[in-house]
């Protein structure tokens, strides 16, 4: 078995990929803490192989956790931030600052799709673009969704946005606290996003495919105006197409990954940004 780990400043996420048959047996998260703690935390490490591990928790959580995990596995690959990898050029001025989980999912995202705009909705929201030939452009960071709700300290932090709700009802004004709360946060995830990709085609001249990933993709997902596709295990690809350890994986087939739709074209996108813009 091959243990995958993604570690987020949230949720420390982990799955189990069959090394023969690419299949994933198991998964699962945690939240993200100091320690990890084999059996409660990961899954039992004597069927395992294998670990691809991306990680952007404190140093030290990466240190304890790569130690624990060589001491009871051969392999342990542990995904950094490069200048290059598969044909993508890192656009940060010093590369390995960019965060590994931003580079795993567009690194997995230009495999797939070419030239991109990947987002990952996690702790950060992060938007990342990639143009077609592989240049990364480099991207935005803005707070997340529960981010956004903690830092207003309305006592509102625990009640979560249904991912069910549809789109329409999240963007009217709310009724009470919670749901202004939820419901302004969301405008400002929902509008950043529809607008710095509009924003950046434009400015490129390129319409570019678009894919979201993490916890609340696909709450975000549906407030979108513009084709995407969601990809729970983009940062597992990236992982995948780094650190190919299947048959699969080595033929260039990244687990889960979606269908990609065709972006629309740019003179729609161009026009719609000329729309908001005289509002
Ligand atoms: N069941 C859940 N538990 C925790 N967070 C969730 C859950 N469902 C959605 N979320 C949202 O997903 C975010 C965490 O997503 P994730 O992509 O795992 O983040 P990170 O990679 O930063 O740890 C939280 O900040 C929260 O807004
Ligand atoms: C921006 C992030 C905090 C997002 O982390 P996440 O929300 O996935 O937990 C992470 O990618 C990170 O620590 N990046 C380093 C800074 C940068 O990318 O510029
Ligand atoms: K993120």
């Amino acid at each position: 078995m091959i243990l995958d780990l993604d570690i987020g400043n949230t949720l420390s996420k982990w799955r189990l990929k069959d090394s023969v048959s690419s299949e994933i047996r198991s998964r699962g998260a945690v939240w993200t803490r100091e320690e990890w703690r084999p059996g409660s935390d990961i899954p039992d490490l004597d069927v395992v192989e294998a670990v691809r591990i991306s990680s952007v928790a404190r140093r030290a959580v990466l240190q304890d956790t790569v130690a624990l995990l060589r001491r009871r596995v051969g392999v342990v690959h542990v995904a950094r931030s490069t200048r290059e990898a598969l044909g993508v050029t890192n656009g940060y001025e010093e590369p390995s600052r960019l965060g590994v989980d931003r580079w795993m999912g567009t690194l997995a995202s230009y495999h797939l799709a070419g030239g991109c705009c990947s987002v990952d909705c996690g702790s950060a929201i992060t938007i990342d673009f990639v143009l077609p030939g592989g240049r990364h452009l480099g991207g935005y960071i803005l707070p997340g969704l529960r981010l956004m709700k903690e830092s207003l300290q309305l006592g509102t932090r625990n009640v979560a946005i249904d991912p069910d709700s549809e789109a329409d009802e999240l963007l009217a004004p709310g009724k009470n606290t919670v749901e202004a709360v939820n419901h302004g946060i969301y405008m400002a995830a929902v509008s950043a996003v529809n607008r710095v990709y509009a924003e950046v085609c434009d400015r490129e001249g390129v319409a570019m495919p678009l894919l979201l990933t993490g916890g609340d993709a696909r709450v975000i997902s549906r407030g979108m105006r513009v084709p995407h596709a969601l990809w729970p295990d983009m940062v597992y690809g990236g992982l995948e197409a780094c650190f190919p350890l299947t048959s699969a994986e080595r033929a260039g087939r990244l687990s889960g990954a979606p269908s990609v739709p065709p972006p629309v074209a740019l003179e729609k996108i161009r026009a719609g940004l000329a729309f908001s813009m005289l509002l």
